[in-house]
């Protein structure tokens, strides 16, 4: 099993996600994580139903978010010319579990 810290996930996600009880990565998330947030890529994948797609682009998500956030507050809230991310989920996602914990940890407001 991969190890989750090889894959390119912030920190502070890494905590959430082992405080979830997910410790290795799923293997569309090995896959999927390192050139989504490593090299900012769009990714297609395809892999059956409950096999962790949900994570492979939720965590890429938080990331940027989390590298948006940091420029906001290095420009001491100063959002002039920079492109906010806007986060837009079907309801079927917004109810998974995951979701919800991973964004308040992360005091993200949904
Ligand atoms: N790395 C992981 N370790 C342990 N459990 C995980 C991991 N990633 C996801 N899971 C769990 O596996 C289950 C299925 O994951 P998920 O909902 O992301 O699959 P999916 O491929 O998006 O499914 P669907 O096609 O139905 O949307 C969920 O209960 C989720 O919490």
């Amino acid at each position: 099993n991969q190890n989750s810290s090889d894959l390119f996930v912030p920190d502070q996600v890494l905590k959430a996600l082992s405080n979830l009880g997910f410790r290795s990565p799923k293997a569309i998330q090995a896959l999927a994580l390192p050139p989504a947030i490593r090299d900012h890529m769009d990714i297609v994948g395809a892999v059956e139903t409950g096999s962790g797609k949900m994570l492979s682009f939720g965590i890429p998500m938080i990331h940027h978010i989390l590298e948006w956030k940091k420029g906001v507050d290095e420009n001491e809230g100063a959002t002039d010319g920079q492109t906010e991310p806007v986060l837009s989920l079907k309801r079927p996602a917004l109810r998974k579990p995951q979701s919800r914990k991973i964004h308040k940890s992360r005091g993200v407001k949904m």
